[in-house]
């Protein structure tokens, strides 16, 4: 090891305090990786490792990539889950002139990018932590990007399930998290299994109560929690931060542009559980998890990438206070009545950059020339939004006018300061505009001179020596020279001083070429330093303003968020829905957003709605496959949700009671490559519903217990269809399709239970899809007719018709089912029982009849118990 060359001496030194990060170490024009990191990086990034001399017995695999290019390949990394820490040059005088000392100055992270072309353009990038307490859980979770800080925590029993209901809706990048379980349970292990991520466990006494409280009071420069809202809230405390210590500790930045931490329940949202935002296709497709073909993609018509963000975290975070939403609702009707005043926004708006990123840029110390210019052409509209405001009544419009800051004074700031097409780089000089800084304008004036003296003693020296090829050139070895044609060499004069030889000509210097040159040379060195320091001076002090900038910037993200809904409203043909605390659910005409948007105009049938937790709790729909069940019952959880987002609904009329959840069970998962059978995922999500549904949430049911046994599926679907139904229980609003045509014996049994079917017409042997939904029960399944439809071999077909003639036949009749003898009564339990048509003959099914408690059993018992007599009699 002594004779290690000191370069590598500090670069080992340096890894030693970043070994989970690949160390990217500057070396000239490029950085360059060794050891194990040079390994992974050649791997990752299919680059070539080669090997470097650094006084070991054998040389360091090391591999490279340019300075210059080096974002693509972080990129890349970053993409795979890696951490990258950027060490570089810096200046420090305690080390002597001529050493090059390096030190980490960011480490790049999934969860912390701040470059534009790293991020995800209309997405925000949030990094998240948790804290796993004995009293409770704390999350706090920040995009570094825009300086969003957000937090909240959660105790009591359903702690665990509320902590999983967030971080699916804010699907981090990154997590830190103090422990991997919570009261037994590996969070670590069930976040992984729905989220790819990377999670790291951070310093423990980061999160300490303490550590914690000091470091948010140091952060936001204040002596008390109260301002914040975090008195007793130890949780959210912790999280808090430990998150600003290691986003301190990763960006070593002040991180002055979050400047606010906000405190939320879940409470204030509708609560989303994983399975509901995959099952309603929120902002992804289910299958190809892209957004066309999801409800982001038809609401999405933002002009701004802050406005698209806003957005998607609307569709992620419906509201559940009447009040709020009423407000948005009252804005997308007044814009969705004045196209006129909708066009002129939006044709502005388009003007506006991404001034949440760039005053997070500027403030972070990372902006450059354009992104200065870009604020400044972003502020330049501001005026004219803010007249076209100005005749608008909605009071949410009027909240976010009084947000709109014009910024006048950075825009003039900008405008005197920064040339308009400035470098990208900001140590090249040509930034600064010569009328801002007098020290500029002499030096310019100086190179600008300086060339055209050049001009001229080129001139003067072609006349006196007659030469008229001789010309002055530059170059880097030499400076400026004379360059005089080998033909002409016996005309050069004698005090012309011969400094090259090339194969055709003779290279010269003459005292006063040399003297204008040191005052072009020395003049463009000193501008280019002057203009850096002019600039840094402009961006510090804009950066001063960014609590402005982000207020603006806020406004306009939601005035544009708030614009594309009256657009698609507009478009669309939605309606205002009416808001109430009740739990009605009443739609008039309702139809599915997406499914509509992606058929032929007027060919979505359009069905009707009603909902409440009293006499139309639990609505049971049948009808053949295809019928369009899913389509309906999706179409109900999209509308209500479309309604709480504060947009208006696909439909002529409807009144929509709020909803504190949303539940869905629906159709085949995907998630069999967790290792969970088909049916085991269906339970999973089932018993999720039953544990946590209230009275004021909405459950979509599509085909419970399909993936069992007919007896063993039709058993557990009765029983939830009765646990659901009952108020002492859940009495929530429920949608449940089904095949167990069973289940319609319900309807006038179990109170709110009501039947529904998608109606079709025979037509023939074939049948037709009439889409429509009406009062009743379906009669048949017409299983074979739709395989026959979707192209089944007639061969197959007929087959099938056959055995279903003869299992008709052959089956138990539906009188022999457990039925009840009277209507029901109100004591529903309580409720006599009879059981005919079994032969006495048979002992065995005799006695097994006798056994049955008839008086106490649950029905679905008695399926089971059924099922086995149905097994004696055919023995
Ligand atoms: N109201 C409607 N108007 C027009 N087309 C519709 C409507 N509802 C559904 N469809 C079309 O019918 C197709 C099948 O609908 P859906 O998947 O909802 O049927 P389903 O009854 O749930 O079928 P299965 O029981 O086989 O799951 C949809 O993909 C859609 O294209």
């Amino acid at each position: 090891m002594e004779n290690l060359t000191p370069m590598m001496r500090q670069y080992l030194e340096l890894k030693e305090s970043y070994k989970d990060c690949i160390l990217f170490f500057r070396l000239g024009d490029f950085y360059e990786m060794f050891f194990e990191d040079a390994l992974t990086a050649a791997r990752e990034l299919e680059i070539t490792l080669t090997g470097r001399d650094c006084g070991l017995a054998e040389r360091a695999p090391m591999c490279g990539v340019p300075y210059h290019a080096a974002d693509n390949y972080i990129s890349k990394l970053i993409d795979k889950g890696y951490k990258v820490a950027i060490g570089e040059q810096v200046e420090d005088p305690a080390v002597a002139k001529g050493i090059v000392r390096r030190d980490v100055v960011r480490v790049i992270t999934p969860g912390t990018l701040i470059d534009p072309h790293l991020l995800p353009e209309k997405e925000n990038n949030y990094i998240m932590s948790i804290f796993l307490g004995k009293s409770g859980i704390g999350i706090t979770f920040a995009d570094i990007s825009t300086g969003e800080l957000r937090t909240t925590e959660f105790s009591g029993s359903k702690a665990n399930s509320s902590l999983l209901d967030e971080v699916a809706k804010i699907s981090p990048k990154e997590i830190i998290m103090n422990d991997t379980e919570y009261h037994g349970t590996s969070v670590e292990t069930t976040i992984k299994s729905f989220l790819s991520i990377n999670l790291y466990i951070f310093d423990t006494w980061a999160f300490e109560n303490n550590f914690a409280e000091k470091k948010i009071k140091d952060h936001y420069h204040i002596l008390s929690l109260d301002g914040l809202g975090l008195v007793d809230k130890p949780n959210s405390v912790a999280a808090t931060g430990a998150l600003l210590e290691y986003l301190q500790q990763t960006q070593k930045s002040t991180l002055n542009h979050m400047n606010h931490v906000k405190f939320y329940t879940s409470e204030q949202y509708m609560i989303l559980d994983k399975f509901t935002r995959r099952n309603l296709e929120l902002t992804e497709t289910m299958r190809d998890k892209v957004k066309k073909g999801s409800l982001l993609w038809v609401l999405d018509r933002t002009s701004t990438a802050m406005g698209a963000r806003i957005l998607r975290r609307w569709v992620e975070e419906p509201l559940r206070d009447i009040q709020a939403i009423v407000t948005r609702l009252e804005v997308v009707d007044e814009l969705k009545n004045n196209l006129l005043l909708r066009e002129d926004l939006k044709e502005l708006l388009n003007q506006v950059y991404d001034l949440e990123r760039l005053a997070g840029r500027i403030a972070y110390g990372n902006a450059n020339g354009r992104d200065l210019i870009a604020l400044k052409l972003s502020l330049e509209v501001l005026p004219q939004i803010k007249n076209l405001l100005n005749s608008i009544h909605a009071d949410g419009l009027k909240a976010i006018l009084a947000q709109i800051d014009t910024l006048e004074d950075i825009y003039h700031l900008i405008h005197n300061a920064i040339v308009e097409n400035p470098p990208l780089g900001i140590k090249e000089g040509g930034l600064i505009k010569d009328s801002y800084d007098p020290e500029i304008a002499v030096l310019r004036e100086a190179i600008t001179n300086g060339k055209t003296w050049i001009t001229n003693l080129e001139h003067q020296e072609r006349q006196s020596t007659g030469i008229k090829s001789l010309k002055i050139s530059y170059n880097k070895v030499f400076g400026y020279y004379i360059e005089i044609t080998k033909s002409n060499i016996g005309l050069a004069p004698k005090h012309y001083e011969r400094k090259q030889t090339l194969a055709n000509a003779e290279r010269y210097i003459i005292p006063e070429l040399k003297e204008i040159e040191s005052k072009i040379l020395g003049a463009e060195e000193k501008i280019v330093e002057l203009e850096y320091q002019v600039f840094i001076q402009v961006r510090n002090e804009i950066s001063q303003y960014t609590e402005r900038i982000q207020t603006t910037a806020s406004a306009l993200a939601q005035l544009d968020g708030l614009l594309s809904f009256a657009e698609v409203s507009d478009k669309s043909g939605y309606v205002k829905p009416e808001i109430s605390q009740d739990d009605r659910l009443e739609i008039i005409n309702g139809r599915h957003p997406v499914v509509e948007r992606s058929m032929a105009f007027g060919s979505f049938v359009a069905n009707d709605t009603s909902l409440d937790t009293g006499k139309n709790r639990f609505a049971i729909i049948t009808g053949p496959n295809m019928a369009g069940k899913s389509t309906y019952m999706r179409q109900v959880a999209l509308i209500v949700l479309m309604a709480q987002i504060g947009c208006f609904v696909p439909a002529d009329q409807a009144t929509i009671g709020i909803v504190d959840r949303i539940f869905t069970r629906v159709g085949a998962s995907d998630d069999l490559s967790q290792g969970q059978s088909t049916f085991m995922v269906e339970m999973s999500e089932l018993a999720n519903i039953l544990n946590n549904a209230t009275t004021k949430s909405l459950i979509i049911l599509d085909e419970i217990g399909r993936g069992t046994s007919t007896y063993d599926g039709l058993s557990i679907a009765w029983a939830v269809v009765e646990y659901i139904s009952n108020h002492e229980n859940i009495g929530a609003r429920t949608l449940f399709a089904t095949h167990y045509h069973e289940l319609t014996e319900l309807e006038g049994i179990i109170e709110g239970v009501n039947n529904y079917c998608i109606s079709v017409k025979e037509h023939g042997d074939d049948i037709i899809f009439l889409r429509k939904i009406i009062p009743g029960g379906a009669d048949q399944s017409y299983g074979i007719q739709v395989a026959k439809l979707a192209g089944i071999t007639d061969a197959v077909i007929t087959r099938a018709k056959q055995i279903l003639q003869e299992l008709e036949a052959n089956d138990i009749n539906r009188s022999k089912l457990p039925q009840r003898v009277n209507k029901p009564s109100k004591k529903g339990r309580e409720e006599q029982y009879q059981i005919t048509m079994f032969s006495d003959s048979n002992e065995d099914i005799l006695n097994e009849l006798k056994s049955i408690d008839i008086v106490n059993i649950t029905p679905m018992e008695a399926m089971n118990r059924l099922y086995k007599l149905v097994n004696m009699t055919k023995k």
